[in-house]
């Protein structure tokens, strides 16, 4: 019988051997398709800690921009616990810092598809709801064109002239008081006026300043909690705000009534008042797109100047001065990274994105990232001898949001340089790095004070 049963084994040997081969087939690819799902579910999860609900991270996010170390400590040690990719909830929404120029490019190519930007209340409260920043991807597309010609390259040499004036008669007289001053407020004012000379040809001191406190109000109600309660800075702004859009609407009044007519952005504007619908612009979005020029061009081009004297610091002699506005665009990340909404749950680098999600493109974390820039913390105009890897390089962001002030963001640093470097060397006197608090821009708390030596004298000694 045993004889049997072994014949009838050895007979039917072939078919175990495949009967065990298939089966041990079969335990090997469960047992890789486990470890498979495991790890690509492990993937999927975006690390971090979300806190207590609506709460999460708020707390340490605010103390974070409180202090002189800037909101992004808060990021950077969140990269150093979790790794490049982490996510937090702050104000009751998840965020996910995108470290990557690959996640930058998704997000930026995918604009008003895939992604929507991401504002809080109060900023869209400022700028109003009829600004570039706010409004939907209709009028986006059209405000965003008919703005875009008097900031095209075509129109900026008027631009420079007078800006190159201002800056040569200003900085003779910082030089005859001593030369002592702060680089940051003697920016902030040189971008303002210039800016609000080309926009609306205002230049006499006093109404310069009304309208300057005004928008500074204005600004510092973007991060503030929105509601109208007496003193405090929502309210302070919101009121800046209704003010100033009167002072809009007069001047406009006043030129439709052929009272005062100037070359400028407000006369281009309205010279459309007769053309089709969709060739020109309602009131209420040009008053609100002026504010928005001036709030977003002001204190984004200052700080940049600013940290062009710093990093050069007295080092007159830059012959590359683009190479120079580059790198300190680089090194600077005067917006450090730039927010929108997940639109429809998607799957980015492996990590799944959830719809309401907000994204922030970490230009900051890119521009730092030792993979395309050696020694990032060094300050080297030289290495954009090289051609960047796209989205490597994106202070001025990308696709149909890229900054609409690029060209004039460029050439009044590139000005701004070439007479400082030109006619002085200089010594920064206060090198305490402690940034601004509060802000969401950063800033040297000290505002950057610096000494001006004429070349003339620096030849005598
Ligand atoms: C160094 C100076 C500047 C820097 C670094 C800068 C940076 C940026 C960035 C990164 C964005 C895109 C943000 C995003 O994608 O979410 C942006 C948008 C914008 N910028 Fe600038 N900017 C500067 C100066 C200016 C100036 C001088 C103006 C105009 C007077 C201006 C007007 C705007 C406007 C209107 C937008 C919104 C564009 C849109 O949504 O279509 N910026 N800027």
């Amino acid at each position: 019988m045993w004889k049997v049963s072994a014949e009838c084994f050895l007979q039917n040997a072939d078919y175990w051997n495949t009967v065990l081969v298939a089966a041990f087939s079969v335990v090997l690819s469960l047992m890789v398709y486990k470890a498979w799902r495991s790890s690509t579910c492990k993937k999927r999860e975006v690390p971090g800690k979300l806190g207590l609900p609506y709460l999460g991270e708020t707390l340490a996010f605010l103390s974070a921009t409180n202090s002189t170390k800037g909101c992004y400590a808060f990021v950077r040690k969140r990269r150093q616990w979790y790794g490049r990719w982490f996510k937090t909830r702050l104000f009751g929404k998840i965020h996910i810092y995108i470290p990557s120029p690959e996640g930058a490019k998704t997000v930026l190519t995918n604009d008003f598809i895939k992604f929507n930007k991401g504002y809080v209340k109060s900023m869209g409260d400022a700028v109003g709801k009829k600004s570039l920043l706010t409004v939907p991807h209709e009028s986006h597309r059209r405000i965003r064109r008919l703005l875009s010609d008097p900031f095209s390259m075509s129109s900026l040499p008027k631009f420079v002239q007078k800006l190159d004036m201002m800056l040569l008669e200003r900085l003779k007289s910082v030089e005859e008081k001593g030369g002592s001053f702060a680089a940051l407020d003697f920016c902030m004012k040189v971008t303002f006026d210039a800016m609000c000379d080309m926009l609306i040809s205002v230049t006499d001191a006093k109404p310069l300043q009304d309208i300057e406190q005004k928008c500074n109000d204005v600004s510092n109600m973007m991060l503030s909690f929105p509601a109208m309660i007496p003193g405090s800075r929502y309210y302070k702004g919101m009121k800046a705000r209704k003010q100033l859009m009167q002072i809009f609407s007069e001047m406009i009044a006043r030129r439709r009534s052929g009272m005062e007519c100037h070359d400028d952005f407000l006369q281009a504007m309205l010279r459309r008042d007769s053309l089709p619908e969709d060739e020109k612009l309602s009131d209420e979005e040009i008053m609100d797109n002026l504010l928005t020029l001036i709030i977003a061009g002001q204190s984004t081009t200052a700080a940049a100047m600013m940290w062009s004297v710093k990093f050069l610091d007295g080092n007159g002699r830059a012959q590359e001065r683009l190479r120079v506005v580059k790198e300190t665009l680089r090194m600077s990340n005067v917006l450090l990274w730039f927010p929108r909404v997940v639109v429809e749950n998607c799957v980015m680098e492996g990590f799944e994105l959830k719809k309401g999600w907000h994204v922030n493109v970490d230009a900051t974390h890119i521009h730092y990232d030792p993979l395309f820039y050696k020694d990032p913390l060094e300050f080297d105009p030289s290495r954009f001898d090289e051609m960047q890897k796209p989205y490597t390089f994106i202070p001025f962001g990308s696709g149909v949001r890229t900054c609409l002030g690029i060209n004039m963001a460029k050439v009044t640093m590139l000005a701004f340089l070439h007479r400082l470097t030109c006619s002085y060397r200089w010594k920064v006197d206060d090198m305490d790095p402690s940034l601004e608090k509060r802000a969401h821009i950063p800033r040297l708390r000290s505002g950057c004070p610096i000494t001006l030596i004429p070349v003339k004298n620096v030849e005598d000694m």
